[in-house]
């Protein structure tokens, strides 16, 4: 069974993300596609990445606009099939709303507070106090708002799940084997600890992709979480 794993198919060209997707798609869930590639390519590099590997595409694009700009843009990218598009929880209830409408066969995933973010940095743009408090909130009006998913880090997922229930889909970058060099992420946690928090898919990138050998790195962690009984066999 693929684990639960989003690769972070953060490539500076289309020839390279190709590579990359080829390598890990046979042991992952998930070919995740970010502004990097599509701004750069557009809808060309879906395809590319996409193929016909049977994974699921999580479009991050990470959308924060008035309403009527954002269900326009995820109208735009919903023939592309992503099963997971994100907005920016903190563009409000409405814009969340309009993402959900203009999307219906997509889980729009709200970013509640972005995992290289930690609390000085959050309060150093007028945030205060804990990540968590803010997590919450913003995720709270999100699900309130039709989002059927929410990013969030690990140290967030146990209190979220236990906040939304089931049915929402708890996505967690900021995920490190443990050793691994953390680079802009502050929030961090390893897989097995994101998945027995609650998290239902675990965004990684950097640790996969710049490994010698990224379709190995990425067994090797998927087999690491199904020893640890963290993922089913
Ligand atoms: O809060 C967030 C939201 C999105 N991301 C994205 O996840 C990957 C993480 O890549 P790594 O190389 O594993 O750090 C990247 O594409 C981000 O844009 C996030 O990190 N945090």
């Amino acid at each position: 069974m693929a684990a639960p794993i989003a690769v972070a198919i953060d490539a500076p060209d289309i020839q390279t993300a190709a590579r990359w997707a080829a390598a890990v798609a046979p042991h992952v869930s998930t070919l995740k596609v970010g502004l990097e590639l599509y701004l750069r390519y557009g809808p060309e590099v879906v395809a590319a990445v996409q193929g016909d590997r049977g994974t699921e595409l999580f479009l991050d694009l990470k959308l924060h606009d008035i309403p009527a700009t954002v269900a326009g843009a995820a109208r735009s990218v919903a023939r592309l099939k992503p099963r997971y598009l994100t907005v920016h929880a903190s563009g409000g209830a409405d814009m969340i709303r309009a993402a959900a409408e203009a999307a219906p066969d997509t889980r729009i995933a709200a970013v509640t507070v972005l995992t290289s973010l930690d609390e000085a940095a959050l309060a150093a743009v007028g945030v205060r106090g804990p990540a968590s408090d803010a997590v919450r909130r913003l995720a709270v009006l999100a699900v309130g708002a039709g989002a059927r998913a929410l990013v969030c880090s690990p140290h967030e997922a146990a209190a979220l799940r236990a906040e939304v229930g089931p049915e929402v889909t708890l996505i967690t970058p900021g995920v490190r084997p443990a050793g691994a060099d953390r680079g802009d992420q502050a929030r961090v946690a390893t897989p097995q600890e994101a998945l027995a928090a609650g998290a239902d898919l675990l965004v990684i990138g950097r640790p996969i992709t710049r490994a010698p050998d990224p379709g190995a790195a990425a067994a090797e962690i998927g087999a690491a979480l199904r020893g640890s009984g963290a993922a089913p066999a």
